[in-house]
């Protein structure tokens, strides 16, 4: 099942900032490692903004939610999810 996910950052200026590094380098490979499984296939920036928009492929609605659950800046996201669905007018099955 495919899932458009925008994640919207907001780490608070008062982290530590060893902490706050600590953190974007565990979610960089935790992302990193998720791509290269197919699980993560598209991550892009929304310009201007400390956001991206994804999508994941993943089995089931549980799973997805696992995913995002152990995102490391997880606690400090904003997380909006739409399924997707096949569009008629695609020329590519997905
Ligand atoms: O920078 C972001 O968009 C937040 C997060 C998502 C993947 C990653 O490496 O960082």
């Amino acid at each position: 099942m495919l899932f458009a996910v925008t994640m919207d950052v907001a780490i608070p200026h008062d982290l530590d900032p060893g902490v706050r590094e600590e953190l974007i380098s565990r979610e960089r490979s935790y992302c990193q490692e998720l791509q290269k499984s197919g699980v993560w296939p598209h991550i892009w920036r929304c310009a201007g903004q400390y956001a991206n928009l994804s999508v994941f492929d993943v089995p089931d609605n549980d799973e997805l939610h696992r995913v995002l659950w152990n995102l490391p800046l997880f606690p400090y996201m904003t997380v909006s999810v739409t399924p997707l669905a096949a569009h008629p007018s695609a020329l590519t099955a997905r």
